[in-house]
């Protein structure tokens, strides 16, 4: 049985207070419940934050991480930095991060690897722009994101790892892929989970649905058999909407 786990990315919203603030009013939300809250906020953030968590079962995530512990990286964070906070995850591989800031495979997969190396978890992002859809080599384009992800990881490693399916045309657009087109897709990328390591891990491994998830469609999203969670963005922002997310 896979523990769901709803995930707020919050991108670049909301200063430190705002922050404090808005986790004041969801850090209950951990309680009493089968499902792993998770909040990915802005590195500035994470301290106080993480102060504002403690006692709470939700977690704590950031939206990116360096894959070297320290160095000549202007503008960058480290591994050290972020253990030394006590977050939980980390995003990495995000397709904004890939779009905006020259995001390769290659460096996602050394972010994944230095992670796990300092017992951080990682959410690693992988998804296909509407072109790849319509061309249909949305599956062939996954699968180079997920293989070169993990290329290296080995499979005791595997269980730390959360993946996260974000199409493209469907992040931040209002548009949702179909829940069945979803979990088709995150159905195939546990089969290349399970060529590459084995059954057991194929059906361990957590894998969430990301874009415009919403109250609206949450249910419809978790429902589906292949799909643990969501990696939600602009709902995640807002106090009532995260709430029904995380009760879907
Ligand atoms: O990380 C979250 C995704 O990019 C989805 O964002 P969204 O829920 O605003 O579409």
């Amino acid at each position: 049985m896979r523990k769901p786990i709803i995930a707020g990315n919050w991108k670049m919203n909301k200063t430190i207070s705002e922050g404090v603030d808005f986790v004041k009013q969801i850090k209950h939300l951990g309680d009493n419940t089968d499902v792993e809250v998770v909040v990915c906020v802005p590195f500035v953030s994470l301290e106080s934050i993480k102060k504002e968590l403690k006692g709470s079962n939700v977690k704590l995530g950031s939206q990116n991480i360096h894959w070297e512990e320290n160095g000549a990286y202007t503008g960058e964070i480290s591994p050290l930095m972020l253990k030394e906070i006590g977050i939980d995850y980390a995003i990495i591989g995000h397709s904004e991060r890939r779009q905006y800031f020259a995001e390769t495979d290659e460096t996602v997969n050394k972010k994944v690897k230095t992670s796990l190396d300092h017992g951080i978890n990682p959410i690693v992002c992988v998804g296909e722009t509407l072109e790849e859809r319509e061309n249909n080599t949305a599956k062939e384009k996954v699968k180079v994101q997920i293989t070169k992800a993990l290329e290296g990881i080995s499979e005791k490693e595997m269980s730390d790892i959360v993946l996260a399916y974000e199409p493209i045309w469907a992040i931040g657009t209002g548009k949702t892929a179909s829940s069945e087109d979803a979990n088709e897709m995150i159905a195939f990328i546990r089969d290349i989970v399970k060529e590459k390591y084995d059954e057991e891990i194929s059906e361990t491994v957590r894998i969430q649905y990301g874009g415009s998830v919403k109250p609206q469609n949450v249910t419809e999203i978790m429902n589906q058999p292949d799909i643990d969670g969501a990696l939600v963005g602009g709902a995640s922002l807002k106090k009532d909407d995260f709430t029904e997310l995380v009760r879907f």
